[in-house]
């Protein structure tokens, strides 16, 4: 059921039955969380706990990447955690979860990035847990196809829909530059991103000369969260390690 695209889950160390878990009963993954010395994220949800490092203090920040189905998402975020395009990637349902650990300027950065569904039928379900407590979102476009651009101000106004807040850093991506931007150039994206006010970028998964500039994109939102008030999640060690609450973390995060 859960096809190729879910393995990339554990290759990542996210385990797959949290996946499995997520996409069928939210409410069970609740009960993985009260497992022994994992992380947790402010709605609860099991993060990896793969490293050293994570018996710090780590920063975890959720991004989202939406946008029209097939504009390459998950290659896109494939290639920054595995450095590596994806091949024959299969339709995301509900949502693929990857994550990559930084240290910058000495502090230690999880971005938790939720690569979600373009297809209406495999995204309706997941929605409102797409957007709670997110720290950024990138807009994803293909810049062979018009239709995907057109599509932007959509995305736009569902995550408005649904309360992001407008201080929440927000990038458009244009995807698969390796086919040319006959369909929608520069100068047309750059407009659109001018009247949000967002940064643009526009790259490629698949051509592998673009890996630093997609790790740009990724690393661009990591600095923007890290000198942002940080939501500070404690890592502890001890299997009494209590979890903040959502309500604690909300109180707590802010990004004035
Ligand atoms: N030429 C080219 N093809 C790409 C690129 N990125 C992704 N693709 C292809 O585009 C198709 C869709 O890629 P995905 O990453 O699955 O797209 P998605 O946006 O995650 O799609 P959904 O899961 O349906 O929302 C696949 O055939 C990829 O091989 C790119 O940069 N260049």
């Amino acid at each position: 059921m859960l096809g190729g695209r879910r393995r990339a889950h554990t290759e990542v160390g996210i385990p797959s039955v949290f996946s499995r878990y997520f996409l069928e009963t939210p409410t069970a993954m609740a009960a993985e969380s009260r497992n022994a010395a994992v992380d947790t994220d402010c709605d609860g949800h099991r993060l990896a706990s793969d490293s050293f490092q994570d018996s710090f203090q780590t920063r975890v920040f959720k991004i989202i990447v939406i946008g029209d189905s097939n504009v390459g998402k998950t290659c896109l975020t494939y290639r920054f955690c595995e450095a590596k395009f994806l091949k024959n990637p299969e339709a995301t349902i509900g949502v693929d979860f990857r994550e990559k650990s930084l240290e910058l300027g000495g502090e230690n950065i999880k971005l938790q990035i939720w690569d979600t569904a373009g297809q209406e039928r495999f995204r309706k379900s997941m929605v409102e847990h797409y957007y709670r407590n997110v720290h950024a979102v990138i807009f994803v476009y293909d810049v062979s196809n018009l239709a995907s651009f057109e599509s932007l101000p959509e995305w736009i106004e569902e995550c408005r829909r649904h309360l992001v807040p407008l201080n929440v850093p927000h990038i458009l991506v244009g995807n698969k530059c390796d086919l040319g931007k006959g369909e929608v150039p520069t100068s047309l994206a750059q407009r659109l991103a001018d009247s949000y006010n967002f940064p643009l970028f526009e790259t490629s998964a698949k051509d592998p000369a673009e890996k630093e500039h997609v790790d740009a994109i990724f690393l661009t939102l990591a600095h923007k969260l890290k000198n942002h008030k940080p939501l500070r999640l404690k890592q502890l060690r001890e299997s009494t390690a209590t979890t903040l609450t959502c309500e604690q973390e909300e109180k707590k995060l802010c990004f004035c």
